[in-house]
């Protein structure tokens, strides 16, 4: 069992469970399951056709094939013979910790505003920050490796918007927090509208409109004075107290709404036109810094401080801090090999250590969107735990995607991974670390050892008000994103996320692994996130092809997991990565 119940007097913070039902039934089955095997290797060598005789060649090929799937099953199942579940307790991580809760940096990627439109990009984005988390202690910073200021345009937009969207799903515990997802989950305003009193205010008050607003599509939407009259309206229309606020809620939603739908328009056209328009230009300062040769292959390096969660007079509609927020093109020149996602995780890692320094960093995809807004919560009842918390390198969610099919055509789901595979190595010593979706200890991403006397606070963050200006800060972190910054250093070697490899996460996890530390998978009924799976079977094969062959790049390289892993991590983990790395050439076996 977990921790916490050997541990007196505190509540605990995570529990784990396994299901012993369950996997008494899964070790009945994969036991059969291997006498099968068993049965059908006997079979191919005992009937082996006599020398000279017909089909000996192909009797023998498959024989080779049968054996290497029955070692591949093998193989397969003892990863998963230590089915492990998790459960965690945010109430009392919020009791003991209160304000010494660690800050948090949250990586999102993106890389070019075609394939990922900025308006995609920028719902990720609102997603985070509208994290149930003390704003102050979050910062939130887009890499941009399409070096476009339509992203950063977008991101302006965005931090605009976020002032209303923060406190608007405070009030309303609205989940999920990605206003597009939100809004096109909730019904349609003014049609058909739910309340009774709607009704009446809608026949007493000033009539089928409320008040000035703008029609939008057949539906009428109130400005800000609109809404203001149609609230006060409500006290002489509405006497219970209780009638008037559901009214209230709705006039406030459908604000919210009006003010989403706009920004949407606004970002949507900017990008049909494809160039920031003067007016524009004109409204931030950021614009400048992109010259006429700028494009996505060649600029130099962009920080652009957006929000800045130590200014105490820039604050949300209530009147709360706001979450920090940052736009990071790093340098990009032809000559200089940018190491794709690796390279621009590890510019983000230098660049937010200099701006807010969170010792526990989230990294997503710019099309995986936050759906619960609890989970930096979950994820900290593991790295806070007072027993093992200091153990734990990174905490690995699911990768779960709301654009698939009903039958699933491409396997984009990922359910065997997700529902079985992980739950039996998280029982081995820890899942891989997949990209997407993944809570890190700064410390063991930069690549520190763990050591069992070693039990770091996660203490950190930013630095105070007054020491450094914005600007200042912008300024030193341009030089950190700067290409010639990693030259001769350890940077993509033994600091940060690995270069070289297809899979940079893969590999990186298993070097963390390899320096002693354990992982988590956690795996929430209610999905922590939600993204696109590849759509096509263009876009499935590609992207199987990168995940194929990079992991059997591991394989071959000196951290294979036999090699690397061997004395390091357990042999059932070691056989949980192999499992991975065998799929290409499983392909030679299934072709025959
Ligand atoms: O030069 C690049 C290339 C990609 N990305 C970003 O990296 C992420 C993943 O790239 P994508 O092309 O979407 O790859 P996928 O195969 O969909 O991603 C899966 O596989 C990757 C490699 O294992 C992981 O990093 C991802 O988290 C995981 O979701 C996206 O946000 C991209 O914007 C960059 O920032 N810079
Ligand atoms: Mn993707």
């Amino acid at each position: 069992m977990g921790l916490g119940e050997e541990r007196s007097g505190d509540a605990p913070l995570f529990q784990t469970t396994t299901k012993k039902w369950c996997r008494l039934w899964y070790r009945l089955y994969a036991c059969c399951g291997f006498v099968g095997v068993v049965l059908v290797w006997c079979y191919r060598a005992t009937h082996f056709p006599a020398a000279g005789g017909k089909g000996r060649w192909a009797w023998a090929g498959m024989l080779g094939a049968e054996l290497w799937f029955g070692l591949y099953w093998l193989l397969t199942h003892s990863a998963r013979w230590n089915q492990t579940y998790r459960s965690t307790f945010k109430e009392s991580l919020l009791q003991r910790f209160g304000d010494r809760l660690p800050g948090v940096d949250i990586f999102v990627c993106t890389a070019d505003p075609i394939i990922e439109p900025p308006t995609m990009v920028i719902n990720t984005v609102l997603s985070v920050l509208a994290y149930d988390y003390p704003p102050e202690k979050l910062s939130v910073y887009l890499s941009d490796d399409g070096g476009s200021n339509l992203t950063f345009y977008a991101l302006l937009e965005a931090s605009r918007f976020a002032r209303s969207w923060i406190p608007f799903c405070k009030k309303y515990k609205v989940e999920p927090r990605s206003p597009h997802a939100y809004f096109s989950q909730s019904s349609e305003p003014m049609e058909g509208t739910t309340t009774v009193e709607w009704m009446k205010i809608k026949e007493k008050g000033t009539g089928r409109r409320l008040g000035t607003g703008t029609w939008h599509k057949g539906l009428w939407y109130l400005d800000r004075t609109g809404l203001d009259k149609a609230l006060a309206s409500l006290v002489v229309d509405t006497p219970p107290e209780d009638s008037r606020r559901s009214v209230e809620d709705e006039l406030l939603l459908h604000h919210q709404r009006k003010l989403y739908k706009e920004m949407e328009e606004r970002i949507n056209h900017t990008v049909d036109i494809g160039e920031i328009s003067e007016e524009i230009h004109k409204t931030h300062k950021g614009f400048s810094q992109w010259t006429s040769e700028a494009n996505s292959r060649n600029h130099q390096a962009i920080v652009q401080i957006l929000v800045d969660g130590r200014d105490e007079s820039d604050v949300d509609s209530e009147g709360c801090p706001l979450p920090t927020l940052v736009y990071m093109a790093r340098e990009k020149r032809p000559q200089h090999p940018h190491n794709f996602k690796a390279g621009a995780m590890n510019a983000l890692l230098r660049v937010s250590l200099e701006i807010s320094n969170g010792p526990v960093i989230l990294n997503v995809d710019c099309d995986m969107y936050s759906n619960n807004s609890k989970s930096v919560q979950d994820a900290l009842c593991f790295f806070m735990d007072e027993d093992k918390g200091h153990e734990f390198a990174y905490v690995q969610f699911p990768q779960n995607f709301n654009n698939l099919t009903k039958n699933d055509l491409y396997a984009g789901s990922l359910r065997t991974i997700n529902e079985v595979d992980f739950h039996g190595l998280d029982g081995n010593g820890g899942p891989l670390y997949v990209g997407s979706g993944c809570f890190h200890r700064r410390e063991s991403l930069c690549g520190k050892k763990f050591s069992p006397t070693y039990k770091a606070e996660l203490i950190g963050g930013k630095p105070q008000i007054t020491e450094v200006s914005a600007y200042i800060l912008e300024e030193r972190s341009r030089g950190l994103a700067a290409c010639t910054y990693e030259e001769n250093s350890q940077w993509g070697k033994e600091v940060g996320l690995k270069y070289g490899c297809p899979v940079e996460d893969v590999i990186t996890g298993l070097s963390i692994q390899c320096r002693g530390w354990k992982s988590i998978y956690y795996n929430p009924h209610w999905k922590a996130f939600l993204g696109l799976a590849p759509m096509t079977l263009s876009q499935a094969l590609l992207q199987h092809k990168r995940w194929s062959e990079g992991d059997f790049q591991i394989l071959l390289s000196k951290y294979c997991p036999f090699i690397c892993g061997h004395g390091r991590i357990g042999l059932g983990l070691q056989m949980g990565y192999s499992i991975y790395c065998l799929w290409a050439p499983s392909s030679l076996p299934t072709l025959y």
